[in-house]
């Protein structure tokens, strides 16, 4: 029997690989290929259905990405998600126009018209947009079917052709129904059965790394994070004792953390690990640097350089193992995707590495990559841990970095995890940290005028990092976690909580 197949057309959007793995979630196998694909190779494909994407583009735009035209009209069914469903739109006669008011984040959404596509789902409904144009004429023969206050046209459908268009993202998680509007449409609408799963993944991508490596050597960037830890374990699985792990200190690090990675992976798990302490090299490279994008490229060469020194040491390796995911991949910027900022691993390589990477998660979500982590056995407070990133305190003081204003949030930080830790949330807030700005305020201590550093906490619920909401922290931690800061971290006067969303905000702040 012919292997189920849904055909992902990559119009840049920032959730792409998140629709591909809510359809992998669905059981049913998927491939994103980019939106100018062939007619003659899309169809030699065989999908059974088409989903368009949304991207950084507004169709009005210059050089706006279109696909092959054709593609509409080979009876295959079609859904269109936010610039996908404007493509639709501006292709089949109807009109896209910028909207009065923008939205970013979750908005209610009203059903107007019965359809399949919305079965099981009682209106309104809560969804997540992200988009600055609109639908404001529908093509002919097709129907609204749904609105929100500011979208009249947040749904269409032309029910016997099978073509759909969504204005929200039903891929994000903080649009509710959005599971069910994908399920509607894979089973419903195109009448798939789902015949896909997630230790298929595992076994191949143990294959993949044998093919890659062979009897080679393979050097290991662990971090002790999540991402790091199962991609180790993953590629001891393929090649065994290839495998050698290094550990950087890049003196970014938050407080406590080198001596309990090295507790946790050598001294309890017995890893064949190697300590860099490379923390005065890093802040050297970062002296008087303020621009983010620099920050991070700094950074990530710095990571290859000290891997280089201890390929070198270790004899001859020319295979870097990365904890890389998804996100990291797309938010450094695709073809079609824009930079949203380089993250180490990824955009901030250098161009003359060496190395042959290594990255079995490549393609996966952090929630995908627990999963994989909890089948290979991986202690819950390694697959547990909330999110850290390689530049770390780098990216969290803001501008320039000196030793002095990373001891500070390293301070903050501590108690802000601390807090956390005791009120019992750290499993329920998704990342929780500290921020220091590059700007100080004036405040009164003891009768005595401060002018000293704010702390900025930030606290977010997410999946897969890549929407995010702020976490509604009790008042109560965020009143104990201010006060513990300003009394106990020398240069700090004052803390702020961050109450954004992302989009528009990020995680972090750089
Ligand atoms: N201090 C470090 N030492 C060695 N390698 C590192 C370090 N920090 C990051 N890396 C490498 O960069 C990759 C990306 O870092 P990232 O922080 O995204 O992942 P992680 O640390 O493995 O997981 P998490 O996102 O949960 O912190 C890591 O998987 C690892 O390969
Ligand atoms: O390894 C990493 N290298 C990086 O350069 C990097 N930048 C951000 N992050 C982490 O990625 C997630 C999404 O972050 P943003 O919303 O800030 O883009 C959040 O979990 C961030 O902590 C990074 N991880
Ligand atoms: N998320 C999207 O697909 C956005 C589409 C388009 N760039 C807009 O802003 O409306
Ligand atoms: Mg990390």
């Amino acid at each position: 029997m012919e292997k189920e197949l849904v055909l992902v057309l990559d119009f840049g959007g920032q959730y792409n690989q998140l629709i591909a793995r809510r359809i992998r979630e669905l059981s049913v196998y998927c491939e994103m290929v980019p939106y100018d694909i062939s007619l003659d190779d899309l169809k030699a494909k065989m999908p059974s259905a088409i989903i368009m994407t949304g991207g950084p583009a507004s169709v009005h735009g210059e050089g706006a990405p279109h696909c092959d035209p054709r593609i509409f009209t080979l009876g295959i069914p079609i859904l269109g998600i936010c610039y996908g469903m404007h493509l639709l739109a501006q292709e089949l006669g109807g009109q896209v126009k910028p909207s009065q008011v923008r939205e970013y984040g979750r908005t209610n959404m009203e059903l107007v018209d019965d359809d399949i596509l919305f079965n099981d789902i009682i209106g309104p409904t809560q969804v997540w947009m992200s988009h600055s144009d609109s639908v404001v004429t529908i093509p002919e023969g097709f129907r609204v079917i749904a609105r929100t206050g500011n979208c009249p046209v947040a749904a269409f459908s032309h029910s016997q052709q099978k073509i759909y268009g969504v204005q929200f993202h039903p891929e994000v998680k903080h649009s509710l129904k959005g599971m069910q509007v994908l399920h509607n449409f894979l089973f419903t609408i195109c009448g798939l059965k789902g015949d896909w799963d997630l230790n298929d993944f595992i076994a191949e991508s143990i294959d993949e790394v044998r093919r890659q490596v062979g009897d080679r050597k393979v050097l290991c960037g662990l971090s002790g994070g999540v991402d790091s830890s199962v991609a180790a374990a993953l590629v001891h699985k393929a090649v065994g004792d290839q495998l050698v792990c290094v550990y950087v200190d890049n003196g970014l690090m938050r407080k406590g953390e080198s001596e309990q990675v090295l507790k946790t992976f050598k001294d309890n798990m017995h890893m064949n690990l190697v300590f860099a302490d490379a923390g005065a090299r890093f802040l050297s490279k970062l002296a008087g640097v303020t621009d983010p994008e620099r920050k991070r490229k700094i950074i990530g060469a710095e990571f290859i350089r000290v891997f280089e020194e201890e390929a070198r040491k270790l004899g001859e390796i020319d295979f870097l193992v990365q904890g890389t995911i998804y996100p990291d991949i797309v938010e450094s910027g695709t073809k079609t995707a824009h930079t949203i900022k380089s993250h180490h691993n990824v955009g901030g390589l250098p161009e003359d590495m060496q190395f042959e990477l290594v990255e079995p998660l490549k393609l996966l979500f952090k929630d995908e990559v627990r999963e994989i982590g909890e089948k290979l056995g991986l202690a819950e407070e390694i697959v547990w841990r909330q999110p850290f990133p390689g530049p770390g305190l780098g990216v969290r003081v803001l501008e320039e970095v000196t030793a002095e204003k990373v001891h500070i949030l390293q301070e903050a930080d501590y108690i802000v995890r601390e807090e956390i830790k005791k009120a019992g949330l750290d499993r329920e807030v998704w990342q929780y940290f500290a921020v220091l700005p590059p700007m100080r305020s004036v405040g009164v201590m003891g009768d005595g005028r401060t002018y000293a550093y704010p702390i900025i906490i930030r606290a977010v619920s997410s999946d897969d990092a890549m929407t995010a909401e702020w976490a509604q922290l009790p008042y109560e931690v965020l009143d104990i976690m201010a006060r513990r800061i300003v009394n106990e971290v020398q240069g700090v006067n004052r803390v702020a909580y961050d109450i954004t969303s992302k989009p528009p905000g990020t995680i972090e702040w750089e």
